[in-house]
């Protein structure tokens, strides 16, 4: 592919009626050079056949920007130098045929301050229905610190949750509560107590757990915080449940929010499907009440999971930890849900670093400052379980939740039972870690050795320890984006 330079036309030209190519209008720009304060994306575009690469990445930029199909005039009566967003850069993908990555720098007064809602509306618009694309994908962003700035980020963050819960120096231990739809609230509660009385920090509700004609959501509340006080009382230590708000209406989830912490609950959850806007009211809400806001990301692999077309997770994540979230489910790797390990670290450096450094390696295009907004709690959740614990903390590390649902309820010899399995496995392995062992290599003998003591971990690793979720993942890194052939 040739480098193509500008081909914006200058002059009287430029605003004759008419339809213009989009390299034409200006935006294509391959002399720009981003400004500290710019929105950059970096699109995945497959043009359709016979159409240009640079002209389907200017497309993109006009379509995201301030463009539409023809030469308008009223474009002359603002700045729209500045605020068409610019396409400066088009690389082949390597390895793949008929894909290329397009950077684009947009102004940062495209943008209102603080809103995922504006900032999306325009990112992944109307675009991604574009005619010329076979298929968009919107690989990464950097948010510019001036416009970080504008969000409040994550309602308690990491440290301020290790302080409220009084638990330090390893991974949080949690469990989804199964079957994912119709216990009534009093055997739910029973599951909760029997969970956290067991040695697990957390229970959570699931995705789908609202206020059905089997449990409705005030009678869940109050049998669930019924079992954490009770769990709080037999172990003394802090427990909590994440009980999900999500509702029709804002209406709805602030009275259940306010329920939730009139009964004494020190965390909530909330669904990615509930929508962004509401996400942001939520974290506020969270702050404005000391509360730990759970997200859990359902729905997000019908855009995030195919490499060609939708939003990489990566930018999910950085929106989240915007519009201030405390937690996120962020894969597991070896579990039963997408997740290839180099793509997952990088969602997870996205959540706990100060600054994220570009690491192509972990699909991270651009360096991204945080502007010291609170770290994000990944939560890796989805087909674990306790003979994976030293797997678990080599690619995950200390700040994250781990989720047993299946893991702990499915416990041969019961819930308490599955739960303890699971604080056993990662204290045994927490333990080996500090002394110096090489946990990764050895953590097979390591959960041996602690099973010996412990009952419930021998029933575990007895049942699941040779069960793994071998497939092909659908989101590996194929590239390592090499210089700029066109810009
Ligand atoms: O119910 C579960 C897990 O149950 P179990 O532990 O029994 O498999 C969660 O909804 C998924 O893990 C979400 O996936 P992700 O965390 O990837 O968003
Ligand atoms: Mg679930």
């Amino acid at each position: 592919m040739n480098v193509q330079p500008s081909q914006t036309v200058k002059g009287k030209d430029r605003y004759k009626s008419g339809v213009m190519e989009y390299r034409k209008m200006g935006y294509w720009e391959p002399d720009y050079e981003p400004k500290d304060t710019d929105v950059i994306a970096c699109f995945r575009v497959t043009p359709q056949d016979g159409v240009d690469p640079i002209e389907a990445s200017a497309a993109v930029a006009g379509e995201s920007s301030t463009a539409t199909w023809t030469v308008v005039w009223t474009d002359r009566l603002t700045a729209t130098e500045k605020y068409r967003a610019k396409c400066y850069r088009v690389d082949p993908v390597p390895g793949t045929e008929g894909q290329y990555f397009a950077y684009i720098a947009y102004d940062l007064d495209l943008f209102e301050p603080g809103s995922i809602s504006n900032l999306t509306a325009s990112i992944i618009g109307n675009v991604f229905g574009f005619k010329p694309l076979k298929a968009l994908r919107l690989e990464d962003m950097r948010l510019p610190l001036a416009y970080v700035k504008t969000f409040q980020g994550p309602a308690t963050g990491i440290v301020v949750e290790r302080e409220r819960l009084d638990k330090f120096g390893r991974p949080l231990l949690g469990a989804t509560v199964k079957p994912k739809l119709g216990l009534s609230g009093r055997n739910y509660g029973r599951v909760v107590y029997e969970a956290l009385k067991g040695g697990l920090d957390f229970t959570k509700d699931d995705e789908n757990i609202n206020s059905q004609p089997f449990m409705h959501w005030r009678e869940r509340f109050l049998y669930c915080m019924e079992a954490v006080a009770k769990a709080e009382a037999a172990t003394g230590e802090i427990k909590g449940t994440y009980l999900n708000v999500t509702a029709a209406t804002m209406e709805d989830m602030y009275e259940r929010a306010e329920f939730a912490k009139e009964l004494g609950s020190c965390i909530v959850m909330i669904d990615l499907v509930i929508g962004y806007t509401a996400i942001q009211s939520m974290a506020k809400w969270a702050r404005r009440n000391d509360m730990i806001l759970h997200l859990h990301r359902a729905g997000h692999s019908t855009y995030t999971r195919q490499k060609a077309h939708g939003v990489s997770f990566r930018v999910i994540a950085k929106w989240m930890r915007l519009a201030g979230v405390d937690h996120i489910h962020a894969g597991t790797v070896v579990g039963k849900l997408e997740g290839d390990p180099a793509t997952t670290r990088g969602y997870y450096d996205i959540c706990r670093e100060d600054f994220n450094p570009m690491r192509l390696e972990h699909g991270v295009f651009f360096d991204q400052p945080w502007a010291s907004l609170n770290k994000l709690m990944p939560v890796a959740s989805g087909g674990i379980h306790a003979g994976q614990m030293h797997q678990l903390l080599d690619l995950l590390g200390e700040d994250v939740v781990l989720q047993f649902g299946g893991g702990t309820i499915g416990h041969p010899a019961g819930i308490a039972a599955g739960a303890t399995a699971n604080r056993v496995a990662l204290e045994a392995m927490i333990f080996a870690r500090n002394a110096g062992r090489d946990y990764v290599n050895e953590g097979p003998t390591i959960l041996a050795e602690a099973a010996r003591s412990c009952t419930p971990l021998r029933q575990a690793l007895d049942v699941w320890g040779d069960v793994t979720f071998n497939y092909a993942s659908t989101d590996q890194l194929d590239f390592v984006p090499t210089p700029s052939v066109a810009g």
